[in-house]
């Protein structure tokens, strides 16, 4: 195949922005940099505290429309002896690019997501991710991301680019099971965090 280009039935790349895109822009109520963005649903397989085998990867907000996150390589997550499982590492990733929402205020789900693994991520491993926002086209955003072995600065484990579409909270409710949809609703919690949206649960 010629071109580095990934085409689709979209047209055009479909992981950069198309001409035209927006730059991204903070929303003025973004929480400042550093603080932590806590989890958006504590059953999230990424972030949720409640998930036992999960990621609880632990997301800030960065600079611009950034996110910076940890998250530590579990025997759980293992794919090889030893070696995080690469579906694994891809869920750390489509975390942090989601979290960059809490920065721009939109929910979208995740539409496309292409990943680079570029050395493998023993068990006991720290990763450190960054993602940032690349463009808005309408309710497609784009992001990149990029994972760290150990620290801020250690060497590049994983990279990736992604396009969320942005979506109403009917999104969920209408998809979702009835059984989680109700649970989610009736805490009080979870309002907060679709209050933080500014939608109406
Ligand atoms: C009650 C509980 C509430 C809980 C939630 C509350 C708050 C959440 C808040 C914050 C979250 C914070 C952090 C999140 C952190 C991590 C999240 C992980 C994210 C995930 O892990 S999430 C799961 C995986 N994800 C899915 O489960 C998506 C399944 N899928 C669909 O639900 C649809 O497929 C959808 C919605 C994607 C599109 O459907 P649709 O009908 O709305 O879209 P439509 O056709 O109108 O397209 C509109 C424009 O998007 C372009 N477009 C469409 N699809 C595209 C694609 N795949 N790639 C590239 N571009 C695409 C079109 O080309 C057009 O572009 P254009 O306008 O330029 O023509």
């Amino acid at each position: 195949m010629s071109g580095a280009t990934a085409t689709d039935s979209t047209g055009g790349s479909a992981l950069t922005p198309p001409p035209g895109a927006e730059t991204p822009v903070r929303h003025p109520d973004a929480p400042e940099p550093g603080t932590p963005l806590g989890s958006h649903y504590e059953q999230c397989f990424g972030c949720g505290e409640a998930q036992s085998h999960g990621l609880h990867l632990e997301a800030r907000a960065g600079e611009g429309v950034g996110v910076t996150a940890e998250f530590t390589v579990r025997p759980a997550h293992q794919g090889a002896p030893g070696l995080a499982h690469g579906g694994v590492l891809v869920s750390a990733l489509d975390e942090t690019l989601g979290s960059v929402q809490w920065l721009l205020r939109t929910i979208a789900v995740t539409g496309r997501l292409e990943t680079e693994f570029v050395r493998p991520v023993p068990v006991g491993t720290t990763l450190h991710l960054r993602a940032h926002c690349t463009g808005v086209s309408g309710r497609k955003i784009y992001s990149s991301a990029e994972g760290r072995i150990g620290s801020p600065d250690g060497p590049v484990a994983v990279r990736a680019r992604a396009v969320f579409v942005e979506v109403q909270l009917e999104h969920f409710t209408k998809n979702g099971r009835p059984e989680e949809i109700k649970a989610a609703l009736d805490n009080p919690d979870q309002h907060k965090v679709v209050r933080a949206f500014e939608v109406n649960p």
